[in-house]
């Protein structure tokens, strides 16, 4: 706020506005006597009448530091200055480009002389000032005026830094994810960011800020209608809702057309003096429902255990009641307390935080959930080794790399020995408990860079890369070894099992992978017909002793 506690009293007069608009007249001084005294500091405003206002101290100003004239809440108004001792006219508006400016777009601040004496008038000229702004006219020496201006600056830099830096968080996130619910964050919250910055008057001193200064204040309006339908779009799609809850998306859904109607109102070009009056108080009564509808749709999501929507919940809260704060504010023509000023955007960019942390809580969760679909598409549920189809993919990958390089390939079919009796006896669960057990020690056994994997029922292969014919047959007796020295105790039953192995490796010529698997299989064969708990190898393939 504008401090004034510790300066001269001063009085300010309203000219009638039968009088006329001639502006060397009035500050001749013609018509000081046709003023008539106003009381308080808030001017009686009337769109598109100019009125006139005489300001006059009731003490010389006799503080080295000059001061300040602040008119605050004029909004699109234009305010036109005459003061001594030129009486020369200045012009200040908050929304347009202002290459001189020395201020921030808090207020519009002219800079009176030093030493204005107490028989000097100033004249204020208001022009387009809407009445239910309130305009307020305060004098305060030049000191007080920039320190707060500048903690203004700093915290309207705070918010927009904040907002600026989730948006480019969610762009990055986009760009890098293509997903639509990361650009729909971008464009709501982007647009949030242009009207945290339209309406504190930052955004017409950056370089695009002669665009909305063409739409006059339909600017604000336009940008707020926007964002209001893509954060609707968003929040459908965050949480999911039409999936979820899918009445009630339809709904919040609906909400949109509202909108929508009202976006083509505010940019059709037809000149239409009712939309300006009646858009300010319909607007705000629309985004307060949507708001509303929004919140109970969200919170309906969220107690049906919505992750999503909890976090949306919990970001958009704050931001429901500042908002319908500040209509009930403006509905009811009241003044705008600090508080209340700063409070959107600060709920904006608080929000903006949590909706960030929720998309990488979202991403978060699908990462898991393909890490966990993964596992399921590629280990085997039961003994948690390779599955066939990715024991298979792997053997068609070394097979390919081995034939590329001319390198020895060797596969094992190991096969567990009279496992249907084990079942028969003691019963499918116990039999399950032994595949694990054997998978596990099989598994344990080979060395990095041999694959393991179960190829159906009690059947595994192991993929043995680089190993040639001997050094199959060893790593097969050594699996064979632990098979049968393996005691699993389960139940209170000590079992024990053996396996038969059959070897078979790349041939040279036309061989395939399935090829490959046969002959493994022939020798498993052989292995069961020999007696079982053996390891045999593939006829030719011992025939010739390569691998
Ligand atoms: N517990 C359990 N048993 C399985 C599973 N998959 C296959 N089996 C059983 O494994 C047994 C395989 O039996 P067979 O193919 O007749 O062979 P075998 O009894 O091991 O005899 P040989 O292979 O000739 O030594 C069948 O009883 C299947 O029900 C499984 O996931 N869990």
């Amino acid at each position: 706020e504008v401090p004034t506690a510790t300066l001269p009293g001063w009085v300010i007069t309203e000219l009638p506005t039968a009088i006329g608009d001639d502006a060397a007249a009035i500050t001749r001084g013609d018509h000081d006597a046709s003023f008539l005294s106003h009381p308080g500091n808030a001017v009686r405003a009337v769109p598109d009448a100019p009125l006139w206002f005489r300001l006059r101290f009731d003490a010389d100003w006799t503080s080295s530091e000059p001061p300040v004239l602040v008119v605050r809440n004029a909004g699109y108004g234009h305010v036109t200055l005459y003061a001594p001792p030129d009486y020369r006219a200045q012009s200040l508006w908050l929304t347009k480009p202002d290459p001189q400016a020395r201020f921030s777009r808090h207020a519009m601040a002219f800079m009176l002389p030093a030493g204005l004496r107490a028989d000097q008038s100033l004249y204020l000229r208001f022009d387009r000032v809407r009445v239910e702004r309130k305009p307020v006219v305060a004098v305060t020496d030049m000191a007080s005026y920039q320190a707060a201006d500048l903690r203004h600056v700093r915290v309207v830099t705070l918010f927009s830094a904040t907002q600026l830096t989730m948006v480019l968080v969610g762009l990055c996130l986009w760009l890098a994810l293509r997903d639509r619910v990361y650009a729909l964050f971008v464009a709501y919250s982007g647009l949030q960011l242009v009207y945290l910055l339209l309406v504190s008057g930052e955004f017409y001193d950056l370089p695009l800020g002669v665009l909305p200064d063409l739409l006059g204040q339909r600017a604000s309006w336009i940008l707020a209608m926007l964002s209001a339908t893509l954060s609707i779009s968003f929040i459908l799609e965050f949480c999911q809702l039409p999936r979820e809850t899918p009445r009630s998306a339809t709904v919040l859904g609906a909400m949109r057309w509202p909108y929508m109607v009202a976006l083509f109102a505010l940019v059709v070009p037809v000149d239409w003096p009712a939309r300006d009056i009646a858009m300010p108080p319909l607007a705000n009564l629309m985004l307060l429902i949507g708001a509303l509808i929004a919140t109970v749709v969200v919170a309906y999501a969220a107690l049906h255990r919505n992750r999503a929507a909890m976090f949306f919940l919990v970001a958009w809260m704050p931001q429901v009641v500042f908002t319908a704060l500040r209509v009930t504010q403006l509905i009811l023509h009241l003044p705008q307390p600090t508080w209340l000023e700063y409070g959107f955007p600060f709920t904006t960019s608080f929000s903006s935080v949590i909706v960030v942390l929720g998309l990488a809580d979202a991403t978060l969760r699908a990462r898991r959930e393909r890490d966990v679909a993964k596992r399921l598409a590629e280990y085997d549920g039961l003994t948690g080794v390779l599955n066939r189809r990715a024991i298979s993919r792997c053997l068609e990958n070394q097979f390919a790399e081995a034939t590329a390089l001319k390198q020895p390939l060797a596969l094992l079919f190991v096969d567990l020995d009279h496992f249907k009796a084990i079942n028969d006896r003691h019963g499918h669960l116990i039999g399950d408990h032994c595949l694990k057990a054997v998978a596990d020690t099989l598994a344990d056994e080979l060395q990095d860079g041999e694959y393991f994997g179960r190829y159906g029922g009690e059947e595994f292969l192991a993929v043995l890369p680089g190993a040639t014919h001997a050094e199959a047959i060893a790593t097969g007796e050594r699996l064979r070894k632990r098979v049968e020295h393996l005691s699993i105790e389960t139940d209170g039953v000590r079992l024990h099992l053996t396996a038969s192995i059959g070897v078979a490796g790349l041939l040279a010529g036309a061989d395939s992978p399935d090829k490959l698997v046969e002959r493994a299989d022939a020798a498993l064969y052989r292995a069961k017909a020999e007696g079982r708990n053996r390891v045999c190898t593939h006829a030719p393939l011992a025939a010739t002793g390569r691998a």
